[in-house]
């Protein structure tokens, strides 16, 4: 069981975003923010060395032009009403969702093994994704850098330092307008976990 051992959830001490959120980009539905420190620093590590040795992790490939190229990272998802959905799964969900007030009911993951592995700049599908609601990316383990940039060209991007134990809040219109991304490195990077939570729509699961 993850986080057997304490207490189910242990956001940082001084309060749910105490910390100090970090306002990105702004659009009507709170644009895209920055939330350092929402889970204690012990709880983020504890999760991410649970998750890495039990997620059954998959490789998945994908066509690229007239290749098959292996995703740049291991992935796993998870209704967030499974049965065999891991304890701090369960309990980053309920957290997020009653701080957020935001009906949470899918969590995908994110294993990046080190500075090779990366996403590629893209917007999530909004196609599978119920309007209005955001979608909230938790950080375990090493910082990976992630970049934000405007569809429209001419616009620099943003860089922003995922730490672990942090959040960033996107909103459903972000997707609309902005690509986000964690490209490869050559930085001598530890391995990584993210936790994307998203509103789907029923038949979506
Ligand atoms: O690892 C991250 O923080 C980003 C993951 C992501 O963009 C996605 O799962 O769609
Ligand atoms: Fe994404």
């Amino acid at each position: 069981m993850c986080a057997a051992s304490i207490p189910p959830v242990a956001p940082a001490q001084a309060g749910l975003f105490d910390t100090g959120p970090l306002s990105l980009l702004h659009d009507a539905e709170g644009g895209v923010s920055y939330h350092p420190g929402l889970i204690d620093r012990p709880v983020a590590d504890q999760w991410f060395d649970w998750l890495r040795e039990h997620v059954p992790w998959k490789a998945q490939q994908r066509p690229m032009y007239d290749r098959v190229v292996d995703v740049p990272r291991l992935v796993a998802s998870w209704h967030l009403e499974d049965g065999g959905l891991p304890d701090c799964l369960r309990d980053a969900g309920a957290l997020l969702r009653d701080s957020l007030a935001v009906p949470f009911n899918s969590v995908g993951l994110n294993y990046y093994r080190d500075g090779r592995d990366s996403v590629a700049p893209h917007n999530d599908k909004l196609h599978s994704l119920v309007a209005g609601h955001p979608i909230a990316l938790l950080s375990l383990g090493s910082v990976r850098r992630m970049t934000i940039r405007s569809k429209q060209s001419g616009h620099r991007g943003i860089h922003i330092d995922l730490e672990p134990g942090s959040l960033l809040l996107m909103s459903h219109q972000s997707q609309l307008h902005y690509e986000h991304g964690v490209p490869k490195t050559r930085e001598p990077v530890g391995p990584r976990i993210s936790l994307a939570f998203r509103v789907r729509p029923p038949a979506a699961g």
